[in-house]
Parts: C-alpha cells; structure tokens; sequence
C-alpha cells in the first residue's frame, strides 16, 4: 500500500488532525524524525509523511484534532529554532481516497542488477572514471541541445523522432562523434557484455534531465533498434523502474500509464514493478526481456528513496543511450511486446 494522499479540507470545513507543513524535510536536510519530535508536543501523533516529492512538504498526523489545532497555533510563520530557524507553513489538510492511477513509492529499490531478477539487465557501476565523466560532459555542453518541453536532448548517427516513437534510417547524421570512441571500445571488450563484441552501435541520444523531471514508461520501439540498448548516466543519479504486463494489450496500458504515470500493482495483478539506483558514472544494458519485454521508467522526483536513504536528484542526469538502428523487422520472442509482429 501507497501513503494515504492529503488535500485542503472540502466545504470550508478548516479543523482536521493532519497539518500540511511546508518549508521543511529531507531535501533540506531536517528528517521526519525531527519534525515529530517538534510536533509530538502537541499530543500524540500518527506519522510525519512525504506531502510530495518536493521534500520540503510534509503531512503531520496527529490522533487528535485538538492536538493539530494547538500545533497550528503555536507553530504556524514563525521561526523553529529546533528545525534550523525555519518558518513553517502551515495548513490543515484532510485525507484523500487513492486514485486507482496513483504510484506507489513503495516498490524497493536495488543496488545490484542481479537482484532485480531481470532476464537481460546489467548494470555496471564505475564503468568510467570521473575524468572520463567530466570530458563526456564538457563535449557534450559545447554542442548544441535541442530542447524538448521538460528537458534537452542531443542525437548522433540518426535522429530519433518522438512523435513516431522511430528513426528515420534513410538520414544517417553521421558516424558517432569520436568523444565516445573509448566508451564504445570499452563496451565491446567488457566480460559482462559478452554478446556486445560485434556489435556496431550507431545511433547515440544524450538526455539531460533537470531535477524533478523523468521519463515515462516506454519499451524502446522494437522495430527502431536491435536487442542491445546501453545507458551511461552520467553527472546526476536517479532510480530506473521496470514495469511488465502480463497479459497483452500492453499498449492500451502504456498508453494511459504514460499519461497518468500511474498503475500500482495493487490495481493490477498482471503488473510487476520493479526499480534499480542508477548513480552517475553507471552504465546499464537492457537485451533479451529486459530490453524487449520490460518497460522502463525514470519517475519524475526530486528525491529518490533507496533503502531508506533519501538521495535528492543532483542539479542534472545526463545520459547517453546507445543503440543500433534495425534495418529490417523485429524476429524477437515477446510478440506480445513487438510492433513488427502485431
Ligand atoms: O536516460 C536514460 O537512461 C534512458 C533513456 C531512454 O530510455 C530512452 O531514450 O529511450
Ligand atoms: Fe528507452
């Protein structure tokens, strides 16, 4: 089960237990702990909550209504010398019903891609050096981005188009540029990528993504690109979620998870989450199931939770996703998955 969702009070009813407090939190370095033992003065409390992904908001539940009350009073504008001066802001906030489309934040996060139990999912950490990270970087910056609505993006060897979900192979840019040769001769000489020695990747997008901004669950189009798809991040870390469905109709699904970036696997049994910590300097292969069965998600947070650790989403993630371009039509095992096959 998610957390319990909060908004303001409805028909100018003001007085509830539950107090959305704003201007404190993780992400400013004062943990939910710390908020209770400010407000468990004023009587019992039932939890200090994530209001959203901001970490600064959270919902304080108290058992009482009058208990929330005299916290108000006593709290509300004015400087905390106990949570660092801060001046809280505070309203009353009452329990919503959970949307059928909401996220769970509750799905673990791995370390390790082995953990996650992923046909075809890799990762390999410290796959290059700072320095390396650094270049990559600074190569990237001096060309130009093209500017999508929530974050920048650059392609090598073929543009991809994000209203087709493809690539037009008939307009080749051009040869990878030569700043990702080592990274390219590295990947086909590296033993945990055994089926990447001959293979030519030459399509290349560099994603940078703001704090706060994610992507929503796709499987890479089949008949785009071959079974291999890397992902070098670079500069910021966040967490990857892979979702699968079951049974068919996967588009419908995609579709409308896209939108809402919902579904929980508590609304649909046939809908299996999992999710894996994606810190810089990573670098991870999606082949087989992993690549071609799975979707993949970035969620849209500011903080990610891993193992009970709050690791905030650096001032930006850049990632280079290296692929090749398939020419004729996807064969693979999951037809159920395939835009060649249906
Ligand atoms: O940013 C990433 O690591 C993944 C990018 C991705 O999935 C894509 O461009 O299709
Ligand atoms: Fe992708």
């Amino acid at each position: 089960m998610g957390l319990p969702r909060f908004g303001r009070p409805k028909n100018g009813v003001e007085l509830s237990p539950n107090l959305y407090v704003a201007n404190c939190g993780p992400a400013v370095g004062i943990s939910h702990d710390d908020i209770a033992s400010v407000f468990c003065k004023f009587g019992e409390l039932k939890g200090v909550y994530a209001a959203d992904e901001s970490g600064t908001r959270v919902i304080v539940s108290f058992s009482e209504e009058g208990s929330a009350q005299s916290a108000f009073k006593a709290l509300d504008g004015t400087p905390c010398p106990e949570l660092g001066g801060r001046s809280l802001h505070i309203r009353y906030s009452v329990i919503q019903p959970t949307p059928k489309d909401e996220v769970s934040d509750m799905v673990p996060v791995s370390i390790n891609a082995s953990e996650l139990s992923i046909p075809g999912l890799y990762l390999v950490h410290n796959f290059i050096s700072a320095k390396e990270e650094e270049e990559l970087l600074q190569a990237v910056d001096s060309r130009p981005w093209n500017s999508l609505a929530k974050r920048r993006v650059q392609h090598y060897g073929y543009e991809f188009r994000y209203d087709i979900r493809n690539v037009n192979t008939r307009h080749c840019l051009g040869e990878l540029p030569s700043f990702v040769s080592p990274i390219l001769e590295r990947i086909s000489s590296c033993p945990t990528f055994k089926s990447a020695e001959h293979i030519v990747l030459d399509q290349l997008t560099v994603n940078e993504y703001p704090p706060g901004v994610g992507l929503s669950p796709h499987i890479d189009t089949h008949s785009a690109f071959e079974d291999l798809i890397f992902s070098l991040s670079l500069s910021g870390p966040c967490i990857m979620e892979f979702r699968k469905y079951e049974n068919g109709d996967w588009h419908t699904k995609v579709a409308s998870s896209a939108v809402s970036e919902g579904g929980s696997p508590e609304d649909d049994s046939n809908f299996l989450r999992k999710a894996i910590y994606l810190p810089p300097r990573s670098l991870l292969l999606l082949s087989g199931e992993a690549r071609y069965a799975w979707n993949h998600y970035i969620p849209h947070h500011k903080i990610d939770k891993v193992n009970g650790r709050v690791i905030r989403r650096a001032s930006r993630r850049v990632s280079f996703t290296f692929r090749k371009v398939r020419t004729g039509a996807c064969e693979c095992e999951f037809p159920q998955y395939c835009d060649s096959q249906r």
